[in-house]
């Protein structure tokens, strides 16, 4: 299991026992590439840059905190997916994080687009991306989103429920329009992961399960129905998965429901989707598979099983999120206060808090940190990152070692923010969200601005 995702509950004794699980790092100043993005590095005076820039001049610049997106990071990533999974389709996960410019970035880098709301559909095509390549999720679409999606014409609609079959089908023939659709399954498969993000069991409110006989009830209604085309199953059993059993299960299962239907209604179903859900760094301790190797696996398991059912090899989509988006970002904080609660821990508050990052409240989630502004040569201080808010839970980094010299005004950095950190931003405390700031050649532009007080105020019309 990740160090990162683990089963609810008390996990660290609040002040960490002798000898405890998090050895102070050898080097504070060391950045490991695991956790930081591509072109992410500390230069000779000890300031880390990325892309060519120095983290000061972009605080300088752009303020703080902020979600520093390295491009050349998130595109290299896009490139491994597409490459690995040559011959199938790549779906990039936007709830994972979404703008226009990211749009833009993967589908110039040749991948696909799964969207799970009206909101996010509106963003894809505000970036001109080709209805056609968009895949619609959800399990409670609304009437308008249904409609909206299937009135720009989007690729698929991965339908969740008996009603939202018949209301799809509904739309689709009052526009005259046959709509692509694949059924959501639930495999019955316990991911290795928080319980908060899995996704395949059976107790919980996505897909349709095999084991009752939903999932093969559903497929004879989408059968009968004339305006929908059923393109093939979708399973997705869960986020930050590191043991890659969960999703070899995910696919057998998957394969001998394509061969039940073959067998009941005479059809082969030409896709299937097998979802996101691969892990990634979020510190040293995480041992992330490569999409290569996932892919190899994944492909391997679908021929293998196909061949034994006598069942024509399906196309094979992914929808990776966090292991494309993830890796790219850090968050650039300011350190305002440093307090030290003697024989307790040492509390560092910056400037921003679970506002922009709510993984460690929700999902007791672990996270790097690192002092970024200058190199140190100060003992090892255990340490709680801690935001503004008003909250004791409000913590960013529950354990981490930072210099014994750390003091207001340093710059801290936490690597691995770019998935469902700006995208789960919220505006607790009527704190404004932060920028997100894309860096590449020695360059940065603002890609979603910082929120302003006046962005607050507009809507509140009372
Ligand atoms: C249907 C579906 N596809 C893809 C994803 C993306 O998952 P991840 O970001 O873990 O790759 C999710 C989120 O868990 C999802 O619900
Ligand atoms: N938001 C979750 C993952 C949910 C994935 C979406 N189905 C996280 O931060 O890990």
């Amino acid at each position: 299991m990740s160090r990162s995702a683990h089963p609810a509950g008390p996990r660290h004794a609040d002040v960490l026992p002798e000898g405890h699980a998090l050895p102070a790092p050898e080097d504070l100043n060391a950045l490991d590439p695991k956790v930081w993005s591509l072109t992410t590095k500390r230069a000779d005076d000890g300031v880390v840059t990325v892309a060519g820039m120095d983290v000061r001049d972009l605080a300088r610049e752009f303020g703080t905190p902020a979600y520093i997106l390295d491009e050349d990071d998130l595109r290299s990533r896009c490139r491994a997916w597409k490459q690995a999974f040559e011959g199938s389709d790549v779906f990039y996960a936007g709830k994972a994080f979404l703008c226009r410019a990211l749009v833009k970035w993967i589908a110039e880098e040749g991948l696909n687009l799964d969207v799970c709301s009206g909101g996010e559909l509106a963003v894809a095509l505000s970036a001109g991306m080709d209805p056609a390549r968009i895949a619609f999720h959800g399990n409670n679409k609304s009437a308008a989103e249904i409609e909206r999606a299937i009135e720009v014409g989007v690729g698929r609609i991965i339908v969740d429920s008996y009603e939202e079959i018949a209301r799809v089908a509904f739309a689709a023939e009052r526009r005259g329009v046959t709509q692509k659709v694949l059924v959501r399954v639930t495999v019955g498969v316990e991911a290795h992961t928080h319980e908060f993000i899995a996704t395949a069991h059976e107790d919980q409110k996505f897909g349709l399960s095999v084991n009752d006989g939903k999932a093969a009830e559903a497929v004879r209604r989408v059968l009968k129905l004339g305006s929908l085309e059923l393109l093939g199953l979708h399973s997705h059993i869960g986020s930050q998965i590191f043991d890659t059993a969960g999703f070899e299960v995910s696919a057998r299962r998957v394969v001998a429901v394509l061969a039940a239907i073959r067998d009941e209604h005479g059809v082969e179903l030409p896709e299937i989707d097998l979802g996101g859900g691969l892990g990634i760094a979020y510190t040293s301790a995480d041992d992330p598979q490569q999409p290569a190797d996932i892919a190899r696996q994944l492909i391997a398991i679908v021929e293998r099983e196909c061949a034994a059912a006598n069942l024509r090899v399906p196309r094979l989509s992914v929808e990776p999120g966090r292991a494309i988006a993830g890796p790219s970002t850090f968050t650039l904080y300011e350190v305002g206060t440093v307090k030290h609660l003697d024989g307790l821990r040492t509390y560092v508050s910056v400037d921003g808090g679970m506002s922009d990052n709510i993984r460690t409240a929700l999902y007791d989630a672990e996270y790097d940190v690192a002092l970024v502004s200058r190199a140190s040569d100060a003992e090892p201080m255990l340490s709680r990152v801690v935001g503004k808010h008003c909250e004791s839970g409000d913590i960013v980094v529950r354990d981490a070692y930072l210099p014994a010299d750390l003091a207001p005004g340093d710059l801290v950095a936490v690597p691995a923010t770019g998935a469902y950190c700006r995208s789960m931003a919220s505006n607790y405390n009527h704190v404004t969200r932060p920028a997100v700031v894309a860096v590449k050649d020695g360059a940065g532009r603002v890609v979603v601005r910082r929120e302003t007080e006046e962005d607050l105020l507009r809507l509140d019309v009372g």
